[in-house]
């Protein structure tokens, strides 16, 4: 299945170990789930965060919602068990923190099989060596790490995250190269909403197909950002209608508000409606 036919808008990190934020998550309008092992959960309480969340995607119902697990990394005291403890578990993916090489996503692939993998892109040399990595096999998304790959750089905090825009296209590139889903970082201010906004708007005008986040306060406007609007949805219908009509008159070329529409247009058109459709799936299931 095309991992990019369904909609990854809003994908809310969950500490592995908190039993509350688990449970709440079922009633939360989001796309997908990182149900999360690695920076999340306390060195002490990785054993036990690793068992109850083993035992709550077991029993638990999610809904529509992906679900991915976020391990530790794979050559830490604890990724191996990690993957084995998820083996045979009703996910849609598991997710590998700072995945510098296509030979790290090799190692994990090697210990479960069938599950899809998706990888951190978080550090510098991952983030070179991305077009490998979105070319393997067993990828079916990215996820931006911005506050890993912040450190590694050593950049300041901007608005316009003028820092990472290189490492973010470079990501984007790779991603849409190998058709795979590419989710951009996370907000750390999370009750400033205004700011999640500009950056959601940044994010969606560049590519992504969502953002990650870190509370339910960042769901709403993070799924709005990220859906296509009503105009966006219009415009769609009407360019689709008008090249529709110019076809039937031997022609390649419609106008639609003053401005060309030609079949790559049409291609974009159909992906705004599809996605559109996709959401309203997903809100109804
Ligand atoms: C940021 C938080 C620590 C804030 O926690 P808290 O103060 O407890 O929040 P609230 O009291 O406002 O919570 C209100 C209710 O919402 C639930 N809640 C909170 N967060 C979540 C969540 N993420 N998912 C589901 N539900 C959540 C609370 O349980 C409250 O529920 P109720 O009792 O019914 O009122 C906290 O939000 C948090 O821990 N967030 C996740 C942090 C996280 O996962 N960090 C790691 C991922 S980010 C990262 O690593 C990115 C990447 O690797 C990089 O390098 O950039
Ligand atoms: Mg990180």
């Amino acid at each position: 299945m095309d991992p990019r036919s369904r909609p990854w808008r809003s994908v809310l990190y969950i500490p592995g170990s908190k039993e509350r934020a688990l449970e709440k998550a079922r009633g939360l309008p989001v796309d997908a789930i990182i149900f999360d092992l690695e920076d999340a959960v306390a060195v002490e309480e990785k054993a036990n965060a690793r068992a109850l969340l083993a035992r709550t995607l077991a029993e638990t119902d999610y809904g529509g919602r992906a679900r991915i697990v976020r391990i530790n990394g794979f050559d830490t005291d604890w990724g191996r068990d990690d993957v084995a403890a998820f083996a045979g578990l009703p996910i849609d993916a598991i997710l590998i923190p700072k995945v510098n090489s296509a030979a790290d996503l090799d190692a994990v692939a090697a210990a479960i099989a069938d599950v899809p993998l998706w990888a951190m892109m978080e550090t510098p040399l991952g983030i070179l060596n991305a077009a490998e990595i979105a070319a393997h096999p067993r990828l079916q998304g990215m996820v931006l790490g911005t506050n890993d790959l912040a450190k590694d750089l050593g950049t300041r905090f901007r608005a316009d995250r003028l820092p990472l825009i290189a490492s973010l296209q470079i990501c984007l590139l790779a991603a849409r190269a190998h058709g795979i889903v590419c989710v951009d970082g996370v907000y750390n201010a999370y009750l400033d909403e205004d700011g999640l906004r500009v950056e959601c708007d940044q994010g969606r005008d560049m590519g992504f197909d969502g953002k990650t986040l870190i509370h339910p306060k960042q769901v709403e406007v993070t799924n709005a950002a990220f859906a296509p609007s009503e105009e966006e949805i219009d415009l769609a219908r009407r360019q689709i209608a008008a090249f529709e009509a110019a076809e039937a008159e031997g022609l390649g070329v419609a106008v639609v508000d003053g401005k060309i529409v030609e079949n790559l247009h049409i291609v974009t058109a159909r992906q705004t409606l599809a996605k559109a459709e996709a959401i309203a799936a997903l809100q109804a299931g």
